[in-house]
């Protein structure tokens, strides 16, 4: 169940990338279509007060929260890909809005089709958010990513174009950190190998080259959420633990950070990596570093497929040099599931399958059902905030602002979020539009080219909603406008 405080309704979704109509009116009606409806039949009346009636959606709302509902519910779409867990689709179904829930991924052609006209995407890790995908989103407000991972997304064009990222940063951390202690001792043992020779009938009884992980090194690449749970289950199971990040971090339990990662390839029985995908990060594993490790180290990787450069991997294998690996994360990787493990998706694929001691899974580290159903509840409440709301806190590129929320006690009050590009005297032109009412709280931040700002103001007859709209939209600054009442 959310615990959304409000449920304020957007009004203008209006995409400000210039794709959209250049009259704002048609796009209000186009996006929303029956919010001027609702506006002008309120604007008949224009000294009344715009207390909305008390909304059925969200049932924990405090009876004093306003709630803001401008337009119809169902007129908002939302898109969820990837199998987003029920708990979040729920959310989402119970504020009324249109919700098409799929399992896999889309090609990019079906993937523009479909988001051409949705006010809300949510996506895991497969779905590709480029540019080129995003400039024919002309009514999308914000992406949901059900997951960690941000790197599917292009997150300076969504936010030059007003479009808000949401994620959930560690929910899932957990899961991956336990399927990393399984798979280390899995590795150490042999367990992948013993298991399918015995699926074909075969018993193998041997004990050379398997270990136990008392007492060995294992040596952690990226020590943030993940990382750093992980360090802590592997001393509790009596290894010692080294890592190597970026960023000077408090060590966990007795573990210690090292200067370079070369130090760590060195030192480590097993390395495993948890960073994020960015160009730094590239094939940090590559020949080079493999010749760095100890023979007969292991490798993990259940960051992104990026960061391995597998066919120096695979000759690394079948040289000798290390005992195992094992990868729950690919450069390419199929939109949905079936047999398409091959060389069509990867052309390593094949002689990566034929390796002993490496143990391949379907990125399935953050595949719990307390991962998932945790992530389905918290980033359905990030966009419910944000299209209700218009708070952005936890955004992964936008600033984040956030405003406590109207109450019923206040009438003639409306909320104005304006995304704008973060040039000089914008605010000064603004607060004179403002000025003519009274503002009663008002947020602005920065990130970047991209400054949001947020305003309650008071004061206010329903005539002049429309107007007050206009003059935002018409400033050269302006990315979008959106006004809750
Ligand atoms: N296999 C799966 O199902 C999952 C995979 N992931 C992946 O794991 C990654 C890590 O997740 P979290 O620990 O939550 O991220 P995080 O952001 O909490 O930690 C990442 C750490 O990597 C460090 N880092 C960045 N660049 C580095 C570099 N060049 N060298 C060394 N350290 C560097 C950062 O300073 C940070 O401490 C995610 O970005 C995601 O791609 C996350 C969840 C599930
Ligand atoms: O579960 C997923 O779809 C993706 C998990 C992941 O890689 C992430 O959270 O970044």
């Amino acid at each position: 169940m959310t615990s959304t405080p409000s449920a304020a309704r957007e009004i203008p979704l209006r995409n400000g990338n210039g794709n959209g109509s250049t009259n704002p009116g048609e796009d209000l009606t186009r996006t929303v279509s029956s919010s001027f409806g609702t506006l002008d039949n309120l604007s008949k009346s224009p000294t009344a007060t715009f207390h909305s009636t008390p909304s059925s959606y969200g049932g924990h709302q405090k009876p004093s929260t306003k709630q803001l509902k401008p337009f119809h519910t169902e007129d908002i779409k939302i898109l969820l890909l990837e199998n987003v867990n029920k708990t979040g689709q729920e959310i989402l179904r119970k504020q009324g809005y249109q919700v098409e829930a799929l399992k896999s991924s889309l090609p990019e052609d079906q993937l523009i089709e479909k988001i051409r006209d949705v006010h809300v995407i949510g996506i895991r890790s497969k779905t590709q958010l480029t540019a080129s995908v995003l400039k024919h989103a002309k009514n999308l407000i914000v992406i949901g990513c059900f997951c960690i991972g941000t790197n599917q997304v292009d997150l300076k064009y969504a936010a030059e174009n007003g479009i808000c990222v949401f994620n959930s940063p560690f929910s899932n951390s957990r899961s991956v950190a336990e399927q990393m202690i399984g798979t280390i001792i899995m590795l150490a043992r042999q367990i992948g190998d013993r298991s399918n020779e015995l699926h074909q009938g075969i018993w193998n009884k041997v004990s050379a080259g398997c270990w136990e992980v008392r007492g060995k090194t294992l040596g952690i690449v990226g020590y943030g959420h993940v990382g750093s749970q992980l360090s802590v289950l592997a001393e509790s199971m009596g290894m010692k633990v080294i890592y190597f990040d970026v960023v000077n971090l408090m060590s966990m339990g007795t573990s210690s950070q090292v200067h370079s990662l070369d130090e760590l390839l060195k030192q480590a029985d097993f390395v495993t990596l948890h960073v994020p995908e960015i160009p730094e990060t590239r094939n940090m594993i590559s020949t080079h570093q493999l010749e760095q490790m100890k023979q007969g180290s292991y490798l993990l990787n259940a960051s992104r497929g990026s960061v391995v450069d597998i066919p120096a991997l695979i000759k690394a294998m079948q040289a000798g040099k290390l005992g195992g690996a094992a990868l729950d994360v690919y450069p390419n990787e199929p939109a949905g599931n079936g047999p398409h493990f091959n060389n069509d998706l990867n052309d390593f694929t094949e002689d990566l399958r034929k390796l002993k001691n490496v143990i391949l899974t379907p990125h399935i580290g953050g595949s719990t059902e307390e991962a998932q159903s945790a992530i389905g509840v918290e980033v359905a409440e990030s966009l419910l905030n944000y299209v209700n709301l218009g708070t952005t806190s936890g955004a992964v590129n936008m600033p984040e602002v956030s405003l406590r929320s109207l109450t019923l006690d206040e009438p003639n009050h409306l909320r104005v979020v304006y995304i704008h590009k973060n040039v000089p005297g914008v605010l000064r032109r603004v607060n004179e539009i403002l000025g003519d009412h009274n503002v009663d709280k008002q947020m602005t931040d920065s990130r970047g080219d991209v400054a949001y700002l947020m305003a309650d103001i008071s004061n206010v007859n329903i005539s002049e909603i429309k107007a007050l709209y206009q003059s935002l939209e018409d400033l050269g600054s302006r990315i979008r406008t959106r006004v809750l009442y």
